[in-house]
């Protein structure tokens, strides 16, 4: 009998086995001795009539026979004693909803009395005590601390103004993928880290991007400790099914909550001390940027006891926050890459769509995830078969409610069998084979409102992190599988088992190797790094004079002005590690000589855009015979350029109809741009008409702007490095802020 304990209670050594043998024991005994009360149990179970459900033995109740994969067993008892069922687990009550009718009652019809949760022993400890959102009851506190997180950390526009580092995370993650082409990889790892390093971004970015607290240097242990923390989360423990014998800890499950608890809460300490120094030379704060944990700072000193938090509080919703967003999403990452590689002909579907929408010159930027809806409908059939979280979290009511004709008494643990109702035959034609088609006809979303589809939820508890995992899902596995082409290896066995937990994973992690798909290398370069992004354009006289010299010497065997040495110079010379130009079959090739020069020096990238495959054509025949190998982009440029992040350098031509509309398109890098604009004299007013083009309200700024009487007359803006990630108005603002030398005790005055 003790193999079937393994889902409640996994024993790990002789002394795990000896204490589950005793409780056995004991329960047998009180077998005999509590016959009585048995029988009265079950007699007042009928009165009250509580969901059907299996008996169980005196005080252990069902728990000896519940195996290891909750999910199917419930819909297997679901299938014995219809949609609604209830089992007593020790001490507690547990029923579980498995059909839409039902779930509807739960989570719409009486959602404020079940918004309540039943955490476990080990997630109070690690949310100190319970103070998280995750974990709290439906009170005060959660409303105000659910309306900060989803309003200032995961709002539309905040999201928006975070993309750099989603972007700058996923481009990492192709890059260092890029270097271990040929080898075997874990998916679920490389999906874990880079969206462990975008969460805390959001939440103490300013932190890293001051340089005190890069990603790295907290390092993979936090990483390591943050996985662990997930699954002990998703671990049963006798303790939540016997609150007596919760100070005992027999199974030592809190006491390793405990470690790594001291371990997270060790680096949080660390990261808001810092801050609050930091903080304390500010004369004026408002003037920075506020990413989560600044917002949680400010708030903590109100006294308005609405809205006030603790410092425990603060980092209670810290882990929260990491923990709800980085384990479900490289899980389903993991989840949809393991369904493509089982069907070739969704891989081909998939990898078609990429090279249609964003070209196989092209790396993956988030402006092509709406276009992308055969991809769109691969991730939610594998969300249907695969839902990361099968019965969501649990429900807790905080009254006795009626449900399906049976009684819910007050604090029953209540699960929505959202497995169930994914595969329920009713729901879906043919529910076990994985057909994205289902998706394609644009009625499905993440909100709940088809109740036959709930991979977040739904009601007051629902996932507030929708769009920001949408956005992750499909950012990182276009990203994958653009750039690469995925194999499993041939020596391992495949198979799409599960095994439950909090966050439902593959049984076997999925290993697959990968080979380069896109043609260029440099395709495969960080550009627009956190690092990179953090300076600002500096100038270096040496690079811009190698890159004008070497500038001339390609350009021997052509006359004329010398608009492409000083072109070449500048792009160098302000380290250009991305160019982007727009060319056609009528213009000059030396500028595009010049620019290919300069991305030599800088190690940059160079892209040139050109309207039709006419101009694609004479422009390679061109840069070919000079030996140069250019990435070149058929499209409206426009358009192109929309889909381009982080361009620091930008070459148009004044003269063409759609100048205006590629300013206004381009996303400059955060360290700032410079914009070349051909052919100025030739255009009225050049200057006064770029300002307009950046006065939109925006964070754009030209800083500067210069006309060079050179060739056709070159206008030359200098675009001003931006910190706005955090999306604020504060970013807009220019004030003089004071620094304070710690040392010296010295006061400095400073224009921001
Ligand atoms: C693939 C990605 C994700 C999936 C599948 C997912 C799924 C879920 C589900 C099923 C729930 C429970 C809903 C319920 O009880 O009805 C939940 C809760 C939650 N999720 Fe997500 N989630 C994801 C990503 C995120 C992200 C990116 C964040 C935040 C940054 C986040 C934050 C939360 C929080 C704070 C809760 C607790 C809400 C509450 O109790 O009020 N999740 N999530």
């Amino acid at each position: 009998m003790i193999t079937c304990w393994s889902w409640w209670w996994e024993a790990e050594n002789d002394q795990d086995k000896l204490i589950a043998r005793t409780l056995l024991t004991i329960s047998a005994l009180s077998l005999v001795f509590l016959c009585y009360k048995w029988v009265s149990f079950y007699t007042k179970k009928a009165t009250t009539s509580l969901p059907p459900g299996p008996y169980g033995l005196p005080v252990v109740g069902y728990l000896p026979f519940l195996g290891t994969n909750l999910h199917e067993i419930f819909t297997n008892m679901a299938h014995r004693y219809g949609p609604i069922f209830s089992l007593q687990l020790g001490r507690k009550l547990h029923v579980v909803v498995n059909s839409i009718d039902l779930v509807k009652v739960v989570a719409r019809d009486l959602d404020n009395s079940f918004a309540n949760r039943s955490p476990p022993i080990t997630g109070l400890t690690i949310t100190y005590g319970g103070a998280s959102i995750l974990w709290s009851n439906n009170n005060t506190y959660w409303r105000n601390l659910r309306k900060l997180l989803v309003s200032q950390v995961l709002s539309n526009a905040n999201l928006k103004a975070s993309q750099s580092f989603r972007t700058n995370e996923v481009k990492k993650t192709v890059h260092d993928v890029y270097k271990k082409i040929g080898e075997k990889m874990d998916i679920n790892e490389i999906v874990f880290n880079t969206e462990v390093n975008v969460v805390t971004s959001m939440i103490w970015g300013r932190s890293k991007s001051e340089g005190g607290l890069e990603a790295s240097h907290i390092g993979d242990r936090f990483r390591e400790v943050e996985m662990k923390i997930v699954k002990l989360l998703g671990t049963s423990n006798i303790s939540d099914f016997f609150p007596v014998l919760s100070r005992f800890d027999l199974q030592r499950r809190n006491q390793e909550m405990q470690r790594h608890l001291e371990y997270v809460d060790r680096i949080f300490d660390n990261i808001i001390e810092k801050r609050i120094k930091d903080n304390s030379c500010k004369m004026d704060e408002e003037d920075e940027r506020k990413d989560l944990l600044q917002i949680l700072l400010e708030l903590k000193d109100k006294k308005d006891t609405e809205t006030s938090f603790n410092m425990l509080q603060i980092k209670a919703l810290l882990t929260d926050v990491i923990g709800a967003a980085t384990d479900t999403t490289s899980t389903m990452v993991e989840w949809v890459m393991a369904e493509i590689l089982n069907n070739s002909n969704v891989m081909q579907q998939v990898q078609d769509e990429l090279t249609n929408v964003v070209g196989m010159n092209n790396i993956v930027e988030e402006s092509h995830m709406n276009k992308l809806t055969y991809l769109d409908a691969v991730i939610k059939e594998t969300f249907r078969l695969h839902p990361p979280l099968p019965l969501l979290i649990n429900r807790c009511p905080d009254e006795s409610c009626m449900v399906g004709g049976y009684t819910i008494p007050k604090n029953t643990i209540v699960y929505m069998n959202v497995w169930a109702i994914h595969r329920d035959p009713n729901n879906w034609t043919n529910p076990l084979e994985f057909k994205p088609e289902r998706f394609l006809n644009g009625k499905w979303d993440y909100n709940g409102n088809n109740m036959k589809f709930l991979p977040f939820g739904l009601g007051r508890r629902m996932c507030p992190g929708i769009a920001l995992g949408d956005k992750m899902l499909m950012y990182i596995l276009a990203s994958l599988l653009h750039s690469f082409e995925w194999k499993l290896p041939k020596d391992d066995e495949f198979e799409l088992c599960d095994e439950f937990g909090l966050v439902m994973k593959k049984r076997k992690p999925l290993v697959a190797i990968p080979t380069q798909r896109l043609p260029n290398d440099s395709q495969f370069q960080v550009f627009g790094t956190k690092q990179a992004n953090r300076m600002k354009l500096v100038w270096s006289p040496e690079m811009a004079t190698k890159a004008f010299m070497d500038t001339v010497k390609s350009c021997e065997v052509y006359q004329g002005s010398s608009v492409k040495e000083l072109i070449s110079a500048m792009a160098a010379g302000w380290n250009a590690r991305f160019i982007i130009e727009t060319w056609c079959h009528s213009d000059v090739i030396t500028t595009s000589i010049g620019l290919a020069v300069a991305s030599t020096h800088t190690f940059g990238r160079h892209l040139c855009i050109v309207p039709d495959e006419d101009s694609r054509a004479k422009y390679v025949a061109a840069m070919e015979k000079l030996g140069m190998s250019p990435e070149v982009v058929v499209g409206d440029p426009e358009t192109v350029v929309n889909g381009l992040e982080f361009i620091d350098f930008l070459v148009v031509d004044s003269r063409k109809n759609d100048f205006d509309r590629i300013i206004k398109a381009a996303k400059f890098g955060h360290r700032g741009a410079v914009l070349v604009c051909k052919n100025a004299n030739l255009t009225a007013a050049a200057d006064f008409r770029l300002r307009s083009l950046f006065d939109d309200g925006g964070s754009r700024r030209i800083v500067r702007s210069v006309f060079l009487p050179v060739g056709n007359g070159l206008e030359i803006a200098y675009v001003a490095a931006v910190e706005s990630w955090a999306g604020s108005d504060e970013t807009k603002k220019r004030r003089w802020i004071k620094r304070v030398d710690r040392q010296s005790g010295e006061e400095f005055l400073i224009r921001k």
